[in-house]
C-alpha cells in the first residue's frame, strides 16, 4: 500500500479565481434581466397608451408577494388608482405588458364586439403532462371555438330541466341531513356544508355518481375537491410562477393538477363509460350528454371527443361548479344572516311561490322565485367568486388610439372593481338585493360581469344560476340563519391564495329549523 507523503497532499482550494467567473456570470445574467425588463417597459409608451410606472422585477403588482391579498384586489386597487385616465391603461405583471380595462363601455368592446380579435383567455395550461387541462376554459383558438360549439347544447333549458329532479334529490338529501340536526339552534361552518351539498350534485350531474359527501365528510370526491381548492402554499406558488412565466412553466413541465387527482378523475370517467356500455344504462346528466357527443361526433378525424377530452370537461364541470356555486351559497347566507329582513322577504317569497305550485319544488317554481334571483345576483355583484376577466389577443388589434397591439398580449378586466364602483353601483358595500328587481338589470348592464359577457362568458351560466337558487329556495323554506352579535360587523375574509374570490376558513352560522308563519 503506498501512502502518499504528506508533502505531497494537494490542500483544496476555495480559490478566487473560481470565484470570479461565477460573480461574473451572476452579474452578467442580472444586468442582462434588467436591461431586458426595462426594454419591454417601453411597450406601453411606444404606443402612446397611458400607463403606470413600472418597477423592477415586478411591474406593477408589488403586492403580489403579500400573502394577505387576494390577486383580484390587488387589480381592483389599480383600478381604483388609475380609474380617470381613460378606457385602460397599461400595467406590467413582471416583464409581460397587460392591458387593464378601465371602463365598462371597452370592456365590452373587448368581450363581445371585438371578440374575434380576443378569442383566447391565455391562461396556462399543458396538456402534455395534465391532460385534464384540456378543458373549455383552458384552450385557445380554434380548438375552443369547436369544442364550445360541440358542448352549448349541454346547458340548453331542455336539458337542465331534465337534469333538475338530480339537484332536488340532492337538497332533499340536504334538508334531511339538517333536519335531523337543527331541531334546536346549531352553530354550523356553512362553508364545509354547502362545499359537501354541491360536491354531491356536481357529482351526480358530471359524473352521474352518488359522492354522499353530506353523510361521509371524507368521501374521496369531497377530498378530491378539496385538494384542488386548498393548495398548499409552494403549491400556490408553483402556478402563480405558471401563469406569470407561460412559456418557462411549459418548459419545465409544471402541471396544476396532481398525479393522483389526474388519475382518480380519469379512473372515474372511464370506468363510468364502461359501466353505462355494459350495463346499458342512461342518465339525464353531463356525462352522458358527453358520451352522446363521443359516438354523435365520432364521424370524421378531428370531429370526435376523445376520451381524454371527456375526462377534461367532466374535470372542469365539477372543477368550475362546485366551488363557484359553494362560494355563491356561502356569502348569500352569511349576508341574510346580517340582514334578518331581507331574510325574512327571501323566505316569504319561497313559500308563497311553493303554496302556489302545491308545495312542489319544480323547475318552474325555482325560476319563477323573483327575490331570490335578486339575492343571488346581488351576492355575486358584492362577492364574484371568479373577480378578474382575461383575454388575450388572439390576432394583432388596433387600439382606439390606432396603435397597433401584436398577438399575445394579456389583457385584464376587473369585474369586482366594477361591481364595488359607486358610479355604477350606488352604496357599492351595502347588499342590497332590491337593485335587482328590474330584470333586465342584470342582463343588459356591461357593468354587472359575475359570469363575463360575450362568446366565451360561463357556459353554464344557467346552470349555476339554477342550483344557487334551489340551493336557497330549500334551505331558507325551512331554516333561519343567524349570526352571533360578535361576528355582525365583522366582514367576511376573503382568502387570499385560493384562485376563486371567495372566504377564508370557516364560516359559522346558527341555524335553526323554522315553523311555518316566522
Ligand atoms: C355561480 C356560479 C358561477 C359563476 C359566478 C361563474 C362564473 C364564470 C366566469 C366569470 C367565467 C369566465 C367568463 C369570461 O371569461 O367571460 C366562467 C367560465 C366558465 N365557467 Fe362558470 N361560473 C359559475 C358556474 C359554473 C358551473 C356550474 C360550471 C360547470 C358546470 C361552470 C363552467 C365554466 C366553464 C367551462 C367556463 C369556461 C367557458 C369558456 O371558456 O368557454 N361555471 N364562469
Amino acid at each position: 500500500m503506498v501512502f502518499p507523503a504528506y508533502g505531497s497532499v494537494s490542500v483544496p482550494r476555495y480559490p478566487l479565481d473560481m470565484l470570479i467567473p461565477v460573480v461574473f456570470v451572476a452579474c452578467f445574467g442580472i444586468f442582462w434581466i434588467y436591461f431586458h425588463f426595462k426594454r419591454r417597459y417601453l411597450f406601453w409608451s411606444k404606443r402612446d397608451v397611458p400607463y403606470l410606472e413600472p418597477t423592477f422585477p415586478v411591474g406593477n403588482i408589488v403586492d403580489i408577494f403579500n400573502p394577505n391579498i387576494h390577486f383580484a384586489h390587488i387589480i381592483e386597487k389599480l383600478y381604483k388608482k388609475l380609474k380617470g385616465r381613460g378606457d385602460y391603461v397599461g400595467i406590467y405583471f413582471f416583464r409581460d405588458p397587460v392591458l387593464l380595462v378601465l371602463s365598462p363601455d371597452f370592456a365590452r368592446t373587448i368581450l363581445v364586439k371585438d371578440f374575434n380579435y380576443f378569442v383566447d383567455r391565455g391562461v396556462y395550461c399543458n396538456e402534455e403532462v395534465d391532460p385534464l387541462s384540456a378543458n373549455l376554459f383552458f384552450m385557445d383558438g380554434n380548438r375552443w371555438r369547436k369544442l364550445r360549439s360541440k358542448l352549448a347544447p349541454t346547458f340548453t333549458s331542455g336539458k337542465l330541466k331534465a337534469m333538475f329532479h338530480t339537484i332536488v334529490d340532492v337538497g332533499n338529501r340536504l334538508d334531511q341531513h339538517l333536519a335531523e340536526r337543527c331541531i334546536r339552534l346549531q352553530r354550523i361552518d356553512i362553508k364545509e356544508l354547502l362545499a359537501r351539498f354541491m360536491t354531491d350534485i356536481i357529482g351526480s350531474c358530471a359524473f352521474g355518481i352518488e359522492c354522499n359527501s353530506l353523510e361521509n365528510p371524507n368521501s374521496q370526491f369531497r377530498l378530491m375537491g378539496k385538494r384542488m381548492i386548498n393548495l398548499p402554499k409552494l403549491k400556490a406558488l408553483k402556478v402563480f410562477f405558471a401563469m406569470m412565466f407561460r412559456k418557462q412553466a411549459h418548459a419545465l413541465g409544471i402541471r396544476y393538477n396532481d398525479k393522483d387527482v389526474s388519475e382518480f378523475f380519469m379512473k372515474v370517467v372511464r370506468d363510468t363509460i364502461r359501466y353505462r356500455a355494459e350495463n346499458g344504462v342512461r342518465r339525464d346528466d353531463f356525462m352522458q350528454l358527453l358520451i352522446d357527443m363521443m359516438k354523435q361526433h365520432g364521424a370524421g378525424p378531428g370531429e370526435s371527443l376523445t376520451f381524454e377530452e371527456i375526462a377534461a370537461q367532466a374535470f372542469v364541470f365539477f372543477f368550475g361548479g362546485f366551488e363557484t356555486s359553494t362560494t355563491t351559497l356561502t356569502c348569500a347566507l352569511h349576508l341574510l344572516a346580517k340582514h334578518p329582513k331581507a331574510q325574512r322577504k327571501a323566505r316569504k317569497c319561497v313559500r308563497s311561490v311553493l303554496a302556489k305550485h302545491g308545495n312542489e319544488l319544480t323547475y318552474e317554481a325555482v325560476t319563477e322565485m323573483d327575490y331570490i334571483e335578486c339575492i343571488i345576483n346581488e351576492t355575486l355583484r358584492l362577492y364574484p367568486p371568479v373577480a378578474t376577466i382575461h383575454r388575450m389577443t388572439s390576432q394583432p388589434y388596433q387600439l382606439p388610439n390606432g396603435k397597433i397591439l401584436p398577438e399575445g398580449v394579456g389583457v385584464i378586466i376587473s369585474n369586482l372593481a366594477f361591481h364595488h364602483d359607486p358610479a355604477f353601483f350606488p352604496d357599492p358595500h351595502l347588499f342590497k338585493p332590491e337593485r335587482f328587481e328590474d330584470k333586465t338589470f342584470a342582463k343588459n348592464n356591461p357593468n354587472y360581469l359575475a359570469f363575463g359577457d360575450g362568446p366565451r362568458m360561463c357556459i353554464a351560466m344557467r346552470f349555476g344560476q339554477l342550483q344557487t337558487r334551489l340551493g336557497l329556495a330549500m334551505l331558507l323554506r325551512n331554516y333561519n340563519f343567524t349570526m352571533d352579535d360578535c361576528d355582525i360587523d365583522r366582514p367576511l375574509l376573503i382568502d387570499p391564495i385560493n384562485l376563486m374570490h371567495g372566504p377564508a376558513g370557516a364560516v359559522w352560522l346558527n341555524v335553526e329549523r323554522t315553523v311555518e308563519n316566522k
